[in-house]
């Protein structure tokens, strides 16, 4: 075994190797909230997404969530998010139940279709301080100091129609932030934009939750993406009924290098984990016999 990492088995989850580097995690200073999630499911109708959810996400934590397709992780966050509540179990932030959205629980979402087309970058941000009744100054203040920490505050006067995919992302992420959240919730924010762009966006991410100090819980395909960003990683198992299957701690210094070794190593671990699922859910679908069918024929 790799000097440094440990396994370790979730119970009733199988022989799962969770890569435990034993290093704290070390919460950004500020304002975070904490996550608590136990014993969590929640189900639609009657199809159970997720089940038996614990996750403890302490405040200022970057947590990522990676999972099959269809495993249930938007779901997880929504709940986070307020927006669904859980069927069974609890879901708490700083020890509150969470009921309903609330500008703590803030969402930023794959598609920039979220932001109010009709409303300049400006208004945009200072919407939930302007709900909030806050004054004019106090408006100015947040959109001045969050439209700088996104780069921002020279498109201040311009519609989002006007700006490219990345920069209005940025706004999403800058009226999120305006609510001074204790918890960002990023669904795959990243997903729809090119290579290049997301590469930046990577970065202003993991600067931006260092200056905010907020907890943040983010959905992603991409491994390298969590390796990148991460305190720690959560893989899910394949759905229906999908839970945490193993947790690791990406005990790396920051910024991160990708061509680091332990990233490397950590990078197979997380494909082999979540390869796993993959076929686990391509088999239940009887999906495998197909595709090994299309290779002998291809
Ligand atoms: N409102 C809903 N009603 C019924 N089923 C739903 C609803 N929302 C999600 N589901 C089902 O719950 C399961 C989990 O969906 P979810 O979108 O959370 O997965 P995901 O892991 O985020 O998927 P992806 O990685 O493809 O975005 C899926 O089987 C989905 O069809």
């Amino acid at each position: 075994m790799t000097k440094g990492i440990e396994q370790e088995t979730r119970p009733g989850q199988g022989a799962a190797t969770v890569a435990a580097l034993r290093t704290p995690v070390q919460p950004a200073a500020g304002r975070g909230a904490a996550l608590r999630v136990e014993g969590a499911g929640i189900s639609f109708g009657d199809f159970r997404a997720v089940q038996g959810i614990d996750l403890d996400i302490p405040a200022g934590e970057f947590l990522c969530l990676l999972g099959p397709s269809g495993c249930g992780k938007s779901t997880l966050l929504s709940a986070m998010a307020g927006f669904i509540q859980v069927s069974e179990g609890t879901l708490t932030a700083d020890g509150a139940p969470v009921s309903g959205p609330d500008p703590e629980l803030g969402m930023v979402f794959q598609s920039s279709e979220a932001l109010f087309d009709w409303m300049t970058v400006q208004q945009n941000v200072t919407f939930g301080p302007r709900m909030r009744g806050r004054s004019r100054a106090e408006q100015n203040r947040v959109a001045d100091e969050f439209l700088g920490l996104v780069g921002l505050r020279h498109c201040a006067d311009r519609y989002p129609g006007q700006l490219s995919g990345g920069m209005r992302q940025r706004v999403q992420i800058a009226r999120v932030l305006a609510n001074e959240p204790g918890v960002v919730l990023m669904d795959e924010p990243f997903g729809a934009l090119d290579a290049q762009t997301r590469q930046v966006l990577q970065q202003e991410t993991a600067r931006i939750w260092s200056a905010s100090g907020c907890t943040v819980v983010f959905v992603t395909h991409d491994i390298d993406e969590a390796i990148l960003l991460a305190d720690r990683v959560a893989v899910m198992t394949a759905g229906p009924a999908a839970s945490i299957k193993s947790l690791y701690t990406v005990d790396l210094p920051r910024p991160r290098d990708e061509s680091d070794p332990a990233a490397l190593r950590l990078r197979n671990q997380l494909r082999e984990d979540i390869g796993e699922e993959v076929r686990k859910a391509m088999r239940d679908q009887g999906l495998d016999d197909q595709l090994d069918r299309e290779a002998k024929n291809a």
